[in-house]
């Protein structure tokens, strides 16, 4: 038998002869089949060779050390087999990916671009990849990413894909996820009618005076500070406790008591802990399984879950978001498991301070760095809201067109979620084909919006911060009236970025769009409307001086949500 076992460090012929036809059975396996489930990982990884082992060893149960030696032999050659095989593959032109080009160590395996969203450039070096190879990018293994907006409603509208695995490694679980990781989309959508219901213009009416009250204690807040102040902080302040008034009927008082348990802290290290392991899920998983292994992030989840405990223990006081969840609106239907809602309460704290927060801190970074766009809005403010009127109310929002244009712009350039939420074609289905583009089964994909948006293709002059686009591309504005960017890399080449206007409001996915898309679009830009009108009313806002106008476009990090740089501004009251 295994005469070659008595020298382990040399595989003997029947190990190799069974390990490594085995491990590109594996390979087959693991191909056609994905599970996060850690003991099947094991088994499939570890089992084999132990069987390879006891066959070629007569008696394991006498010989241990025998069995060890084989074992040892017979792992090492199936692991490595395992792992050239898919290497291989993954390169070779019989991957279904192989026709779309994209960086080799990408192609290999999905720990080079987990590494790079470590240090919060994803978008950028996505968006590097898409000018270099063009509009599908392969980004992973398995992973493309598309620059083309043509494809958004094939992918993300009624009839399009599920979402993608990024959550498992954001929850760092495969079950129990928040309704945004749910990929069976009948469960998706039924979930969801709850979050429709807590975000619609119904119970919006229920949250515009939690909003006023609290964006009036932002503008007293701001006006007790003598001097300079971190914008930024203070809005995450203001982002937070309305999302605890709206989504939990309150417990959050950052705007009054700063933030003593570092929430703050506690949601970006924990952001940047998902997007890596949103990248590869398989190891999020397992690190799940290991107590305080990534305890940032659990943090945030333990911080989520509490929230939305507390809540469902105390009663509903208000309207709030929970009472939708736990349809206390819907008194014939019983309340969901408690557990979802616990999952829910993780999204409810992400979705509805950081991204809200993340795009008003880019706004004002903009207005600041612009100082005529700024004195434009400042008019369109002073004729709504004159000094004395509530800008509080928000009746005029409609017809304030700038202050859309301005956010919208801002929202174009820096969408606070970056890189997109991913979508996956199941290996269990048809390929489909766009245009051009053939998607095989088990194909995951993203649109980038921060891509997408600066692309010369769908906005003229895609770098600059230029409100007026949106008022000539909605007839507001005059295309030969419109004063240009201040900001054009090349002042010289001007009018002929004017001469071909181009705005495809198609390209304009910072919500995403379809039936999984953001349900708190409208919730969001109340509240950076009231927000934006009620400080530009207030105060009057400069960059400290000397302060460094591309420090933010330099400085901003994606991690799944943008985290954003200081913004340090002084500000004067106005009246
Ligand atoms: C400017 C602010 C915001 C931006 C840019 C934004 C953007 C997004 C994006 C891009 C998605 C992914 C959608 C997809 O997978 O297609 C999303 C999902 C979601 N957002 Fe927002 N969001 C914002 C504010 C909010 C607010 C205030 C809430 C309120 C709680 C909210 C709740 C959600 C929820 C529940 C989802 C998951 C939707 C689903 O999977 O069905 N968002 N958001």
């Amino acid at each position: 038998m295994l005469a070659s076992v008595s020298d382990a460090s040399s595989p003997g012929p029947s190990i190799a002869a069974l390990a490594i036809p085995a491990a590109l059975l594996m390979h087959q396996l693991f191909r056609r089949y994905e599970t996060f489930s850690v003991l099947t990982h094991a088994a499939l990884l570890l089992g084999p060779p132990a069987l390879i082992a006891a066959s070629a060893v007569s008696d394991p149960s006498t010989n241990p050390e025998s069995f060890k030696d084989a074992f040892r032999s017979s792992v090492l050659l199936y692991l490595a087999t395992l792992a050239i095989s898919i290497v291989i593959y993954r390169i070779s032109p019989f991957h279904p990916l192989a026709r779309y080009p994209g960086p080799w160590l990408a192609k290999v395996s999905m720990l080079a671009p987990a590494l790079y969203s470590a240090t919060g450039r994803r978008n950028r070096a996505v968006r590097r990849m898409h000018e270099l190879y063009g509009d599908v990018l392969r980004i992973g293994p398995n992973e493309l990413s598309i620059r083309d907006p043509a494809v958004a409603m094939t992918i993300l509208g009624a009839s399009g894909l599920p979402k993608g695995t990024d959550w498992v490694g954001g929850m760092l679980r495969d079950h129990n996820l928040p309704v945004v990781g749910i990929r069976d989309i009948d469960e998706h959508l039924r979930r969801r009618r709850a979050w429709n219901r807590g975000l619609g213009p119904a119970a919006l009416r229920e949250y515009e005076h939690v909003l006023a009250r609290r964006a009036q204690l932002l503008v007293r807040r701001l006006e007790e500070q003598a001097g300079e102040v971190n914008l930024g902080q203070w809005v995450n302040y203001f982002a937070y406790d309305f999302m605890s008034d709206m989504a939990f009927g309150g417990g959050s008082e950052l705007l009054s008591e700063g933030d003593k348990n570092n929430v703050w802290a506690v949601l970006d290290k924990g952001m940047a802990l998902a997007t890596f392991f949103g990248h590869v899920p398989w190891l999020g998983v397992y690190v799940g399984h290991i107590p305080g292994a990534a305890w940032p992030l659990n943090s945030l989840h333990r911080h989520g879950e509490k929230c939305a405990a507390k809540r469902l223990a105390c009663g509903s006081t208000t309207s709030d978001l929970f009472h939708y969840l736990n349809n206390e609106d819907l008194p014939d239907r019983a309340p969901p498991p408690a557990r979802q809602l616990y999952d829910d309460g993780v999204l409810a704290v992400v979705a509805g301070s950081d991204t809200a927060s993340s795009a008003m801190t880019s706004i004002f970074n903009c207005l600041l760095t612009h100082p005529e766009t700024y004195a434009r809005l400042q008019e369109e403010v002073d004729r709504f809201y004159p000094a004395g009127e509530d800008a509080f109310n928000t009746k005029q929002h409609r017809d304030m067109h700038y202050l859309q244009a301005v956010i919208n712009e801002a929202l174009r350039l820096y969408p606070p979620i970056a890189s997109a939420s991913q979508r996956h074609l199941p290996r269990s289905a048809q390929g489909i084909t766009i245009g051009s583009i053939y998607i095989p089964p088990g194909t995951a994909i993203r649109l980038p919006p921060w891509s997408i948006h600066r692309d010369a293709c769908n906005f003229t002059f895609p770098e600059s911060f230029w409100p007026e686009r949106w008022l000539i591309a909605s007839g507001h504005l005059a295309l030969s009236d419109a004063p240009l960017p201040s900001t054009l890399p090349e002042p010289s080449a001007d009018n002929k970025g004017k001469a071909a206007f181009v705005h495809n409001e198609q390209a304009f996915l910072p919500f995403s769009v379809g039936p999984m898309n953001c349900p708190g679009k409208a919730l969001a830009m109340q509240e950076m409307r009231m927000v934006v009108a009620a400080l530009v009313q207030r105060f009057r806002m400069r960059l400290r001086d000397g302060w460094d106008a591309a420090f933010y476009e330099r400085e901003i990090r994606d991690y799944f949500n943008a985290t954003r740089p200081r913004v340090p501004v002084v500000l004067e009251k106005r009246w």
